[in-house]
C-alpha cells in the first residue's frame, strides 16, 4: 500500500546518454484481471511474470480475504479459486491502496454473491468516484454504501438475486466496463455492457480464455459486449505480457536524452494500449518496432527508441485517448522538447485519475520553465524544441506514480536537475523503476 510510508524525495539529472536493454515488468491490467479470474476458477491457475507491484500484491490480498488461496511458489502465483459466486465474506476491511482498477474490479467481481465487503484505500483513491461503478451495480440490485460523492471507504452489498443487466457506459472506462462483465458472471442470462469508443479488451479476452462465452460485435450503438452468466471457469496458466505503459517511460526517455539508444523487448502493441507509440512516431521520434510477432494472440515487439532531436508537435487524435490514457503524462514530458504546440483533446479522465493529471504536470512543466495552456477536457504544450528545458524544481508526485516517473524522466533532459518531493508511488506499478533507469545510466539517486 502506498502513501502510508516515509515519502521518498528523488533526483533526477542530465548526465551519460542512455543505453542498453530494459526489462520491464508485467502488464498491470492483465496481472489483476489474472488473480481474480484464477480467484473466480475452479482449480489451480499459474501465473508467471505477474507484476508484483503494490497495487496488484493488494488485489492478492483481497482475493485471499474472498476465500481464494493465492501463493508465490519460486516466482510462479498459484491461485485457487473457489468459483463464480463463491465467495467468503471477508472478515475485515479490503484496502485496496492506490488501485483504482483493484477496487473497482473487486467491487464488481463480489457485487452479485450474497456477502457483503467495506473497500478504503490511501488518501489518492478514497478522493476518486465510484458512483461510476456502483451506479451501474446498482442495477444488478447490489447496493453501495460510501462518503459522499461517491468516495471510499464504501460498503458494498452483494445482491442475493441478481438480475442481468444492460449498460451503455457513459464514460470511456475499461474498469467500469470490466467491473459489470464480472457482475453479470453470477447473474443468470446475458448481461451487456455497450461502449462508444473502444477501451482496453484484457477483460473480454481473458474472460473467453479462462471458459466464459463472450460475444463481442461492432454495432452503430457502438462496441457490445455480451457475457452468458454463470459459466464454470476453468483454471488457466498465463504468461503475463509485459506492461506498455512501463514500457513508455524508457521508450520516451530514449528518445529526449541525447545519444540515448534503448532497447524494451517484448512489448504488446494490442491496438486498445498501444497509442502513445503511434503518436510519439507522428511527432517523428525514432521509435522502431523490431522482431514483430504475435504471441497469446496479441501482437509483440521489441521497441528500439534513439535519440530524436527533432521532434515537433501534434494535435493527437481525441478519438486515441482510451489507448494511451495513462501516458499522458509522459506524452507531455516528450512534447515539452518538440517544436510547435502539441494540443491533447478529449481527455477529461485525467483530471480522476490517482491525481488531477492534467493540474499535475502542468504545475511541474510550467515550474520547469514550459508554457502550458488547459481546459477542463483538453490542454496544449507548448515545445521548446531546440531551447531546450529548463527544469531545476521540486515537483509534486502526488500520490501519483506515473506523475513521479514522469517528472524523474523530465528531469533526465532538462538543462537543471528535476526534483520529486516523493518517489515512493512508482512502487505501484514499476517497482523496479530506479534499478532499470540506472541501468541505462541514468544519474537518478534517493535524494
Ligand atoms: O482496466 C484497467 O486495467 C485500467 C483502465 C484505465 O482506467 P479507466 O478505466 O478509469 O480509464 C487505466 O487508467 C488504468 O491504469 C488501468
Ligand atoms: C490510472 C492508473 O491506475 P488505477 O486507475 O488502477 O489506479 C494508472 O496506472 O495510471
Amino acid at each position: 500500500m502506498s502513501g502510508h510510508g516515509t515519502p521518498i524525495p528523488m533526483t533526477a539529472r542530465a548526465g551519460n546518454p542512455l543505453k542498453g536493454i530494459a526489462d520491464v515488468p508485467g502488464d498491470k491490467s492483465i496481472s489483476h484481471r489474472s488473480l481474480i479470474l484464477g480467484a473466480l476458477s475452479v482449480g489451480e491457475t499459474r501465473v508467471t511474470g505477474l507484476l508484483e507491484g503494490e497495487d496488484v500484491l493488494d488485489t492478492a490480498e483481497a482475493m485471499r480475504a474472498f476465500g481464494a488461496t493465492v501463493e508465490r511458489q519460486d516466482g510462479t502465483w498459484i491461485v485457487h479459486g473457489v468459483g463464480v459466486g463463491g465467495f467468503a465474506e471477508p472478515s475485515d476491511v479490503i484496502d485496496c491502496g492506490n488501485s483504482g482498477t483493484g477496487v473497482r474490479l473487486i467491487m464488481g467481481t463480489m457485487a452479485t454473491s450474497p456477502v457483503t465487503a467495506t473497500f478504503t484505500g490511501d488518501a489518492s483513491l478514497r478522493g476518486r468516484p465510484m458512483g461510476r461503478v456502483t451506479d451501474p451495480l446498482s442495477l444488478f440490485g447490489t447496493r453501495a454504501y460510501g462518503r459522499q460523492g461517491g468516495r471510499l471507504p464504501m460498503t458494498i452489498v452483494g445482491a442475493k438475486d441478481p438480475v442481468p443487466v444492460r449498460y451503455v457506459l457513459p464514460v470511456p472506462s475499461a474498469q467500469v466496463k470490466s467491473a459489470i462483465l464480472l457482475a453479470g458472471l453470477n447473474a443468470p442470462g446475458e448481461t451487456v455492457v455497450i461502449e462508444k469508443e473502444a477501451t482496453r479488451d484484457h477483460t473480454e479476452r481473458m474472460l473467453a480464455g479462462f471458459g466464459a462465452t463472450v460475444r463481442v460485435e461492432d454495432a452503430a450503438e457502438g462496441r457490445v459486449i455480451t457475457l452468458t452468466g454463470q459459466p464454470e471457469l476453468r483454471a488457466q496458466t498465463i504468461v503475463v505480457p509485459r506492461d506498455p505503459s512501463s514500457a513508455a517511460f524508457p521508450v520516451c526517455a530514449g528518445i529526449i536524452v541525447p545519444g540515448s539508444d534503448v532497447l524494451v523487448p517484448n512489448i504488446g502493441l494490442n491496438p486498445t494500449r498501444a497509442g502513445l507509440f503511434t503518436t510519439l512516431r507522428e511527432m517523428g521520434a525514432d521509435l522502431s518496432y523490431e522482431n514483430q510477432r504475435e504471441e497469446g494472440g496479441e501482437p509483440v515487439a521489441d521497441l528500439r527508441a534513439r535519440f530524436s532531436g527533432s521532434l515537433k508537435g501534434i494535435e493527437v487524435p481525441p478519438e486515441r485517448a482510451a489507448s494511451m490514457i495513462d501516458e499522458y503524462p509522459i506524452l507531455s514530458v516528450v512534447a515539452a522538447f518538440a517544436e510547435g504546440p502539441t494540443v491533447m483533446r478529449g481527455v477529461k479522465e485525467l483530471r480522476v485519475k490517482e491525481s488531477d493529471r492534467i493540474d499535475a504536470m502542468a504545475q511541474a512543466l510550467r515550474a520547469a520553465g514550459v508554457e502550458v495552456e488547459e481546459g477542463p477536457d483538453w490542454w496544449i504544450v507548448h515545445g521548446r524544441g531546440a531551447d531546450g528545458v529548463q527544469g531545476g524544481v521540486t515537483a509534486e508526485s502526488r500520490l501519483d506514480h506515473r506523475i513521479a516517473m514522469s517528472c524523474l524522466i523530465l528531469g533526465l533532459a532538462s538543462r537543471q536537475a528535476m526534483q520529486v518531493d516523493d518517489g515512493s508511488p512508482i512502487a505501484t506499478s514499476f517497482p523496479i523503476f530506479e534499478t532499470l533507469m540506472r541501468n541505462l545510466g541514468a544519474d537518478l539517486v534517493r535524494a
